[in-house]
């Protein structure tokens, strides 16, 4: 048998540009194994990716404040906490970073997202001054306002249960600090070449090449140990 799969979406399963890789839909329609889609961005992202594979719809979002398995959510952190650091960080002088309708945030619910070019210094000030429950992570795509604690490793932990699965049975890949919390929760773990160092330091292994190229390795590795 296959593994069961925890993907980072952003910088594991696109290309350089920021688009999924088409392999996507070549490997994973068929993969015999949970497939469990991991990521910082807004719930209907995952969900849309899992649902246009023909997958279950098993997905962590918003760094593990949604995680969605068999039709059950569970939302942890706390919003309110985000958006009041937000407000002052654009008191302060500090811009959200996304255009006109902010698609980014227009359906997050446990955390705020704020673009990578916004003055990040500025922001983690303003995060320190708030107190020790809100911290910044930031995944290379964005930076994210979020409750201490969230995480998508603590969110796959919801999900193996309920799917039971044992959370060690499953490999996780990814390429930036939000994934650090799955590769500690995954028995297996791989970082993608474009990975930062977060990243890199936690997983079991870094693999030569970035994005969906490194991913392919990894899954073709996997479907190679399976025959
Ligand atoms: O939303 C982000 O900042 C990055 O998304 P990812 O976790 O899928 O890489
Ligand atoms: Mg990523």
């Amino acid at each position: 048998m296959v593994p069961p799969l925890a993907l980072d979406i952003d910088g594991t399963l696109t290309t350089p540009s920021g688009r999924i890789d088409p392999r996507v839909f070549e490997l994973l329609p068929g993969w015999d194994a949970p497939v469990v889609f991991a990521t910082g961005k807004a719930f209907p992202y995952p969900v849309a990716l899992a649902h246009f594979l023909g997958r279950e719809e098993t997905v962590i979002a918003e760094n593990g404040g949604v995680a969605y398995v068999g039709g059950e959510t569970t939302l942890v952190g706390d919003p309110d906490a985000a958006w009041a650091v937000v407000e002052a960080f654009r008191e302060r002088g500090g811009a959200i970073g996304w255009g006109d309708g902010d698609t980014v945030n227009r359906w997050r619910e446990t955390e705020v997202a704020l673009g990578p070019d916004v003055d990040a210094g500025l922001l983690r000030e303003v995060a320190a001054a708030a107190g020790d429950d809100v911290e910044i992570v930031d995944t290379g795509y964005a930076y994210h306002v979020k409750s201490v604690g969230v995480s998508k490793g603590r969110a796959l932990r919801v999900v193996a249960e309920a799917l039971g699965v044992d959370p060690a049975a499953f490999v996780a890949i990814g390429d930036s600090e939000n994934d650090a919390s799955t590769f500690g929760v995954a028995g297996e773990s791989y970082a993608v070449a474009n990975a930062d160092a977060a990243a890199r330091n936690a997983a079991d292994e870094v693999v030569d090449d970035g994005y969906m190229n490194g991913t392919v390795s990894v899954l073709e590795r996997l479907r190679e140990r399976d025959e």
